[in-house]
């Protein structure tokens, strides 16, 4: 049996129903920026759905985009943006003709700086995401079984702990309007053929191993990185082929003791600013707003 690594959803508390409602549900404006580079993009699975797969090559990061195209609006996200490549991300949005309503992290990421504090201050009105569990600053702190509206469209928040405490997967929607097959953006949690490290930020492999759930194999897997040109796998091929999280327990945790991998070398500048949005005067109030 596959361990995929990600934690069953504790609660879905809310429906679709409660839209207009819903704490995450933010004001949407226009976006801007200016063009560099894109790697690859995929269809999306459905008329709705618009999605961009981009990529940063320092850091081998993936962003993604994410937009609902049928909708009046066309509300958008962007999942896991890096610094350096924020004005090709706005750019795109722009020529797309999208407004971006949400910039989210899936952790605390040490090898990079976030673009969320960026884009936050390039395009007003944007709320940057977060888990709760990362116990870092955000306008929007999520937990499993939060929903994420875009649109008509929505990703559910599964927490996913083991590379850092506080790693969220985000997940699409399951329902009869929502893309299908369903698409999981595993930040470093699960890696194709990998996963991500143990060995920092309250890493742990048994936190790892343990944190399971089951989606459906043709359920495709978005990562945050990777390191040797994959672009996406499915839940099925990584049951199959992944490397590390097809051995029991006691393997894994082997596996995992003796990787080897020299510290990422933005760590000690990643990590500070990460936990600000990639600002460190991130506003003070504006968290205060959101636990409140
Ligand atoms: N060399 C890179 C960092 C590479 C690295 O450590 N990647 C992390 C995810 S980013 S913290 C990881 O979990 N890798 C798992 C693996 O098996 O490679 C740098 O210096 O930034």
């Amino acid at each position: 049996m596959l361990r995929l690594n990600l934690l069953r959803v504790s609660a879905v508390v809310r429906s679709p129903s409660h839209f207009s409602a819903h704490p995450i549900q933010a004001k949407q404006r226009p976006a801007m920026g200016s063009l560099s580079y894109t790697t690859s993009s995929k269809p999306s699975s459905g008329d709705k759905l618009l999605f961009r797969q981009l990529f940063e090559k320092e850091s081998s990061t993936y962003t993604y985009l994410l937009a609902d195209v049928s909708h009046p609006d066309k509300p958008a996200l962007l999942i896991d943006p890096v610094d350096k490549t924020v004005e090709r991300d706005l750019s795109l949005v722009k020529e797309l003709g999208l407004k971006l309503i949400y910039a989210m992290n899936t952790h605390v990421h040490a090898d990079h700086v976030t673009g969320t504090g960026l884009i936050k201050s390039k395009v007003p009105g944007v709320q940057s995401i977060i888990s709760k569990a990362s116990k870092s600053k955000a306008d929007l702190l999520v937990e499993a079984g939060d929903k994420i509206y875009f649109g008509d469209l929505f990703l559910e928040v599964r927490g996913t702990p083991g590379h850092t405490l506080g790693c969220v997967t985000y997940v699409t929607g399951d329902g009869p309007n929502q893309p299908q097959p369903r698409m999981a953006f595993t930040g470093d949690a699960l890696l194709i053929r990998g996963c991500g490290r143990t060995d920092f930020q309250g890493g742990s492999s048994h936190e790892l191993y343990k944190s399971i759930f089951t989606l459906p194999k043709e359920t495709l897997i978005y990562p945050a990185h990777d390191y040797k040109g994959f672009t996406v796998s499915t839940v099925g091929e990584e049951m199959l082929y992944n490397p590390r999280l097809t051995k029991d327990e006691e393997t894994f945790k082997n596996i995992m003791e003796n990787l080897n991998l020299p510290y990422p070398k933005m760590i000690d500048v990643a990590v500070p600013a990460n936990m600000v949005c990639g600002l460190q005067d991130f506003s003070a109030k504006q968290v205060e707003a959101v636990s409140n």
